[in-house]
């Protein structure tokens, strides 16, 4: 894929937990000064910043003396919350000497998932970039249960690019960028310079973390390059080793893998919606209800749905399958499960006959469903 590398002014800068421990125990003050100088330099040019940083759980176990990264998650969070003071005041005492304020703002995937805090989220995230203050955003670990965390930060981060429609996510890591397999494996893998955000082929090659460190692997950023497309950013993952990355990135250096957004951008209200990352049921459509759906954007009625299944309430999201299992849509639902199996198969006329005149005929209606087989587009 060619074309020119677009990096445009609002950056989220994103540095993985392998890069900012040595070995996992503590944080590596001097990279995170590197880091810090070339972020005040990108400032002082105009650009707008803001950073997702892990390291929290390292810092932690580092101040507390542990050697091994505990597996319970109560002792995860335990360690988090002390280390996530350490780590800010590491960055609040570099950039304080370059006269930038440093702002934390820890979340939680139900901050961004409901629409009021995911609103309140993104204003005070646009206040500090109007008033120039750095905002520093890690996951509120302390809080987070193991079924409602994100868990790696590259989710994060992407989800971090659409609130604020950001021009570029910029994902540090400890590789050169996606290799076609992942390279502590396959010493003969090779770096991909240019892909397509969203391509089905790179999550083939795309596998796990590489150290006990990080979390994710290459598969979160490339699915994060993809949620990121969704507002139109693009992503580079490359080495947050190598001298100056970022100033070099903004002088237009081809550094690491560059994904093109070459999705259709979603609207803020549908991206939200397409961002849950948890939906609550599943709806099995024929295969025409999925066609129309593709095709035409339509409303889903009852007619063109098999079998619901999930524990889902009016208002939940669900995730509308094709007769193949791939997802096609996701949307709110306009009823409870009990009411949607009642429902299934039945036409227009046969519902209005057995349930009287109703407001809301569909199942989902098509200002609250976005289409999600981005594979397909
Ligand atoms: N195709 C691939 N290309 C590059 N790295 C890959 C690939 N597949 C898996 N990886 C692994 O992903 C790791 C980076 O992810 P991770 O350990 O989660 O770091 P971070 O903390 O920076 O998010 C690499 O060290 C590498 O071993
Ligand atoms: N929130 C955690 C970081 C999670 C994590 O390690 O993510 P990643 O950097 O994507 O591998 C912390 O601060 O320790």
């Amino acid at each position: 894929m060619n074309g020119p590398r677009t990096v445009g002014h609002r950056w989220v800068v994103k540095i993985g937990s392998s890069l900012l421990t040595n070995n996992g125990l503590g944080l590596d003050s001097a990279a995170i000064a590197q880091w810090v100088q070339q972020l005040l330099v990108l400032h002082r040019a105009g650009l707008e910043l803001i950073l997702v940083s892990s390291g929290a759980v390292a810092a932690g176990m580092e101040r507390l003396g542990w050697t091994q990264r505990p597996e319970r998650l109560h002792e995860l969070q335990a360690a988090a919350s002390i280390g996530q003071a350490a780590l800010i005041q590491t960055y609040q005492d570099f950039l304080h000497k370059g006269s930038v304020v440093g702002a934390q703002v820890l979340l939680t995937h139900d901050d961004l998932r409901d629409r009021q805090r995911h609103l309140a989220a993104r204003a005070t995230l646009r206040t500090l970039l109007d008033m120039r203050v750095l905002p520093i955003i890690n996951e509120n670990d302390a809080v987070t249960s193991s079924e409602l965390r994100f868990g790696d930060n590259d989710t994060l981060a992407a989800m971090v690019s659409n609130l604020l429609e950001a021009d570029l996510l910029v994902i540090l890591t400890d590789q050169e960028g996606l290799y076609d397999a992942d390279p502590r494996r396959h010493p003969d893998a090779r770096l991909l310079t240019e892909v397509r955000a969203g391509d089905p082929a790179l999550l083939a090659m795309a596998g796990g973390a590489g150290t006990g460190v990080g979390s994710g692997g290459m598969r979160t950023k490339v699915l994060a390059a993809e949620r990121a497309a969704r507002s139109g950013t693009a992503t580079i993952v490359c080495a947050g080793r190598q001298e100056n990355v970022l100033l070099r990135l903004w002088a237009g250096e081809a550094l690491g893998t560059y994904f093109h957004p070459a999705l259709p951008k979603l609207a803020a209200r549908k991206r939200w919606l397409a961002g849950q990352l948890r939906p609550r049921g599943t709806l099995h459509l024929d295969a025409g209800a999925a066609r129309v759906l593709l095709e035409k954007g339509s409303s889903l009625l009852p007619v063109g749905v098999r079998a619901a299944e999930g524990d889902f309430r009016r208002g939940d999201l669900v995730c509308c399958l094709d007769p193949e299992g791939q997802e096609v849509a996701r949307g709110l639902i306009n009823f409870d499960l009990a009411e949607v199996r009642r429902r299934l198969g039945k036409t227009s006329d046969a519902i209005k006959a057995e349930f009287g005149n109703l407001d809301e005929p569909e199942l989902i209606h098509r200002d609250n469903l976005v289409l999600t087989a981005t594979r397909s587009q």
